[in-house]
């Protein structure tokens, strides 16, 4: 098992001083108070073969209400889904010591992440490992590499995700009068990423997340997940399950969308729970813009100031560094808390 991240070692001091102040007991999945209860409901599911007319309107209202949908006709293929899963599969079972040192795939050491290294407290463990794959310049990787990752079948990948993220951000754009000039002039290949994630089975599901509560900093996310569940958002103050659909797409709404259209989209908590006997995969592409980006919320009064992503990438990373965690967009919000 040399392929497995040393989660559990990581995470020993957190252990150890969890049970030195009582709250061992504890279970993280039961913490927000009110989400003792995993309530079940139906996530929108939205047909794009359906009258574009009707989808708009339940996109619209899937990104307002839940922050969160589902898509099913969504255009990419499912064998190629299939085959990023195959693939990825693979590149997780490589040596760890292969996966943590610099150039695994020829992509910089900061492109593979395990646990959170900087989680204070057992609420901020994360039982997962992922790839971050930025898509421009991915470089060619050598004979050996490829054998358990193909970068063509990222870049297939990317292009087939790439109409669709587009059609959606049309779509929602439209309603709020953001010109799609916007997008197309900040966001392009080179500044949005695929995230590859990779969930071990865990000996203590209770006491760790798989990933810890977050929103997503994107503008959109599209995710694959596999039927394995586990995946939850936070809606009207309760977890709910987000259940695997077959063949449908996970569309949710990022923090950069929530301040464009000035609260109006939601971008909202998610995490995945730990699971003992099961292991998961799951693939999210992030529509993000380049770091020079002017953030203007759409709407009077502004709910959050003008900032550029570049910005609140930078304090992200030193909220996280510093407290285990981001803070997010409410430091970005015209009238502090
Ligand atoms: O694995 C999942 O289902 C969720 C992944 C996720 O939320 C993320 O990568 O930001
Ligand atoms: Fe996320």
């Amino acid at each position: 098992m040399d392929c497995e991240p040393p989660l559990l070692e990581s995470y020993k001091t957190l252990f150890q001083s969890s049970l030195g102040v009582g709250v061992g007991t504890d279970d993280v999945r039961n913490d927000d108070k009110s989400s003792m209860v995993v309530e079940i409901c139906e996530l929108p599911l939205i047909d794009l073969n359906h009258k574009r007319e009707e989808f708009m309107k339940e996109i619209t209202e899937a990104a307002r209400d839940w922050g969160f949908f589902q898509v099913v006709n969504h255009g990419i293929p499912q064998e190629m889904l299939q085959t990023l899963k195959f693939e990825q599969k693979n590149v997780f079972q490589r040596p760890f010591s292969n996966k943590s040192q610099g150039n695994f795939l020829n992509l910089p050491v900061s492109c593979y992440r395990w646990g959170n290294p900087f989680a204070k407290n057992l609420r901020q463990t994360t039982w997962s490992e992922a790839l971050h794959i930025i898509l421009h310049g991915i470089g060619k990787v050598d004979q050996e590499e490829s054998l358990s990752i193909d970068h063509s079948t990222m870049e297939a990948f990317a292009a087939a995700v790439s109409p669709l993220v587009e059609n959606l951000v049309q779509i929602l754009a439209q309603k709020l009068n953001i010109p799609l000039s916007y997008f197309k002039e900040n966001c392009s290949e080179k500044s949005c990423f695929v995230r590859l994630n990779r969930y071990p089975p865990c000996p203590f599901p209770s006491k760790v997340y798989g990933l810890m509560p977050h929103t997503d900093t994107s503008v959109l996310t599209i995710l694959q997940q596999d039927q394995a569940g586990g995946l939850q958002l936070m809606k009207d103050g309760k977890w709910v399950d987000v259940k695997p659909v077959p063949k449908a797409l996970v569309v949710n709404i990022g923090d950069l969308f929530q301040a464009l259209s000035n609260g109006f989209y939601k971008s909202v908590k998610h995490r995945v729970i730990a699971m003992e006997n099961v292991e998961r995969l799951s693939a999210a592409y992030f529509y993000n813009p380049s770091p020079d980006a002017v953030i203007q919320s759409h709407g009077t009064p502004q709910v959050y100031r003008t900032f550029t992503f570049g910005e609140m990438a930078k304090l992200k990373q030193k909220d996280i560094m510093e407290t285990g965690d981001k803070v997010g967009l409410s430091r970005f919000l015209s009238t502090p808390l």
